[in-house]
């Protein structure tokens, strides 16, 4: 995966929305479902149904095994590898660091999602020193961000970290945040319920890898991802009764997601 920057001369150029359509995000979804991705997913013990869930929705196919001797395989043959810090236990902190070898060896891109690096100091060393290792997209959350990069959670900062750590950076929340340092995407779509269920924010990585997999432009990738899973988001938001009833719906709605629905909604600022 590349991450080149744009021509000489446009350095500081910053996306306009209509440089992020509704065609491109549905050429993500086409190709997902064309080529069905493999994402290997180092995640977390509450995340991982619904995340393999929700790559399955979009096209993918999730892999999640985290024993020592296997892992590095799976990665290998994976089309992008997902770290996820939500459980940090013994079995996965010895993970992490031989599918990232793997990766790297096999030129597979990878992702990093740092939860809950702001609640305890030894995490967020661990986050540091993978986030040295160059992940093509770092997803983070506004807290998370604040802690790893010590920097306000916003637009300016996001362009910063990214144009100074080569990562493409997503800063989500009600608005989610893309940029490469140079190209900023903000996109609008999702749904309150999406902060009301657990693991929402992991499963949206996952998605994201799975469209990393399958293009050559990581900022573009990583804004398509977020804008499926924003849309599927607020389409299942508006039939849901709850968050009890709402990931099942955001499923329905991933799979079902097509041009036309992506086209009448997307919301990119
Ligand atoms: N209030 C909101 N309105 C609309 N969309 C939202 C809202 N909050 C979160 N989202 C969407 O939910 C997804 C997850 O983002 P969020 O920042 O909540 O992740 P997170 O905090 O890392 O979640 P978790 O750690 O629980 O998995 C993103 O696609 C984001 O756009
Ligand atoms: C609740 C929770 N605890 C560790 S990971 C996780 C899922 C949200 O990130
Ligand atoms: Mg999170």
């Amino acid at each position: 995966m590349r991450n080149d920057g744009p021509p000489p001369g446009q350095a500081d150029r910053t996306t306009r929305s209509d440089d992020f359509s509704a065609r491109i995000a549905h050429d993500f979804l086409v190709r997902l479902r064309e080529r069905q991705p493999r994402v290997h997913a180092i995640t977390n013990a509450v995340a991982k149904n619904f995340t393999a869930n929700m790559l399955l929705a979009a096209g993918a196919v999730p892999s999640m095994t985290i024993v020592a001797d296997e892992v590095a395989d799976f990665t290998r043959h994976a089309d992008a590898l997902l770290v996820n810090l939500g459980t940090l236990d013994t079995e996965r902190r010895a993970a992490i660091p031989l599918a990232i070898a793997a990766a790297q060896d096999a030129a597979v891109p990878w992702l990093l999602d740092p939860v809950f690096v702001e609640r305890s100091p030894r995490r967020l060393a661990v986050a540091q020193q993978l986030l040295s290792r160059k992940p093509n997209v770092l997803r983070t959350n506004a807290t998370e961000f604040a802690a790893l990069t010590r920097r306000p959670a916003d637009r300016k900062s996001a362009m910063a970290f990214a144009r100074e750590s080569g990562c493409v950076v997503a800063l989500t929340g009600a608005t989610d945040i893309v940029t490469d340092g140079r190209r900023t995407i903000a996109i609008a779509n999702g749904h309150g319920l999406m902060a009301r269920i657990t693991a929402m924010g992991c499963a949206a990585t996952a998605v994201v890898a799975a469209c990393v997999a399958v293009g050559d432009d990581a900022l573009l990738a990583t804004a398509s991802g977020l804008a499926l899973v924003g849309i599927a988001g607020e389409m299942a938001g508006e039939k849901a009764g709850g968050p009890g009833t709402f990931p099942p719906l955001l499923l329905d709605a991933l799979h079902a997601l097509d041009e036309p629905t992506i086209a009448a909604r997307l919301r990119c600022e």
